[in-house]
């Protein structure tokens, strides 16, 4: 019978060519969840765990109407998971109407910080302004006070820098210049030059990534005397490949020279220690073998290197779906009191939406994507990584921990001149 069924709806980013197709792994470590909550006899007693889902294809419009088909149609769904940033903005913004928690595994936009507009978002994937107080703590440990902006024209990087400019006045560290580009990003480049910009943050996807690595080997603004700051969720040798593909004017060798030495921050998302057991008994490292065999199981090619999209971000669907069985745990627990249950909810009984919420709110567990709880914003409290290119690899620097801002560090930086690169031109007067 369904008396004993607790559903939700799930909408994955899967088919399609816009923005992240990370339901393509991020749906099969979901589905592993639920197996793996639904086998918990201490979790939801009595009660099965259901997930309805369907591909949104990171198309807002389309998860609007997924979102739609999953609300007008029996049974009653509990909550909503949902990937891409595009998509969880709009379906969080509707979704209060039917008082319903949104849960995104894949949403990095700063945007959706937001209380007023997303009442009831919460999201497992970090925002990107995550990288922002990380940033500032290498430009302090470095001495470095002046710094410039090289930004794609993309919402999720235009509000990430907001939040940058605001951290960095609070340091006092002084923005020298941001410049910004649509896909051509040699008039920006040769500004950075005119300002003498030298350490610089640079925010754009992937592929804007290569036209700025070459320019910047034509214009001669790399090296020993520049520091660049790039996002670390490229694919690790993402300056060495589709050169001939996207038109890229520059050889391997010279796309090598320009990246050398440049440093990297992300989001930590998947629990650093391997050897730790999550709250579903797994270490991180036991999660990837299981992942990697539904996936093989999908067709993936995975001992070929052959991963779907968003493989780096199923820690964060996994433990959604970790954090929804263990909130509704919570709330059957306080429901049962007032003699109500969640198979009371209807859309429309805030009493029951209530409970969902600061069940949710108050959520505090190991996963596999490392400790998760949420802000007051609903947003993934989250470890970063600094990495730096040394050689043509990337190398761990070190990791930080904004709440504690505590910066585990390991001595490993190279600097191709010796010495830590400054942050402008030193006049030498004359003795
Ligand atoms: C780190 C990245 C690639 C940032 O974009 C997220 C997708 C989105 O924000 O739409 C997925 N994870």
């Amino acid at each position: 019978t369904d008396s004993n069924v607790l559903h939700i709806g799930g909408i994955f980013p899967i088919g399609g060519q816009a923005g992240w197709q990370g339901g393509q792994a991020c749906m099969p470590a979901a589905r592993l969840a639920l197996e793996d909550v639904n086998a918990r006899k201490d979790l939801l007693p009595g009660y099965v765990l259901k997930l309805h889902s369907n591909d949104s294809e990171c198309e807002p419009g389309l998860g609007a109407s997924v979102m739609y088909n999953l609300l007008y149609n029996e049974p009653t769904k509990l909550m909503l998971l949902a990937g891409c940033s595009t998509v969880c903005t709009t379906v969080a913004e509707a979704a209060k109407m039917w008082n319903l928690v949104v849960l995104c595994y894949g949403a990095s936009s700063p945007a959706l910080s937001d209380r007023n507009r997303f009442p009831t978002l919460f999201r497992t994937h970090p925002s990107a302004t995550v990288h922002n107080p990380t940033r500032i703590k290498l430009m302090k440990k470095f001495g470095w006070s002046r710094v410039a902006i090289l930004q794609q024209a993309e919402e999720v990087f235009i509000s990430t820098v907001e939040d940058l400019e605001a951290r960095c006045s609070e340091a006092a560290i002084e923005i020298v210049t941001r410049q910004s580009f649509l896909s051509d990003p040699s008039d920006a480049v040769r500004n950075l030059r005119r300002q003498d910009a030298r350490v610089i943050v640079g925010l754009f996807y992937v592929v804007a990534a290569r036209r700025v690595l070459c320019e910047l080997y034509k214009q001669n603004l790399y090296g020993k005397s520049y520091t660049w700051f790039f996002i670390g969720w490229y694919e690790d040798n993402w300056f060495e490949v589709n050169l001939d593909k996207e038109n890229i004017d520059c050889t391997v060798e010279q796309m090598r020279a320009a990246a050398e030495g440049h440093l990297t921050t992300e989001a930590l998302m998947w629990n650093q220690d391997e050897d730790e057991k999550t709250i579903s008994g797994m270490t991180s490292l036991d999660f990837r073998k299981k992942l990697n065999d539904a996936l093989r199981e999908e067709g993936y090619d995975i001992d070929k290197n052959r991963y779907p999209e968003g493989y780096q971000e199923a820690p964060l669907a996994y433990d959604a779906v970790w954090s929804v069985a263990l909130a509704f745990n919570k709330t059957m627990d306080r429901l049962t009191q007032i003699g109500k249950s969640l198979k009371d909810f209807n859309y429309n009984n805030k009493d029951v939406a209530d409970n969902i919420y600061s069940a949710i709110n108050s959520t505090q567990f190991l996963g596999v994507s490392g400790i998760v709880a949420f802000s007051s914003q609903g947003d993934r409290i989250a470890l970063t990584q600094i990495e730096q290119v040394i050689n043509g690899s990337y190398v761990v620097l070190g990791y930080y921990d904004t709440q504690a801002d505590n910066l585990t560090w390991r001595n490993k930086e190279v600097w191709i001149g010796g010495k830590v690169p400054q942050d402008r031109t030193i006049i030498k007067r004359a003795l």
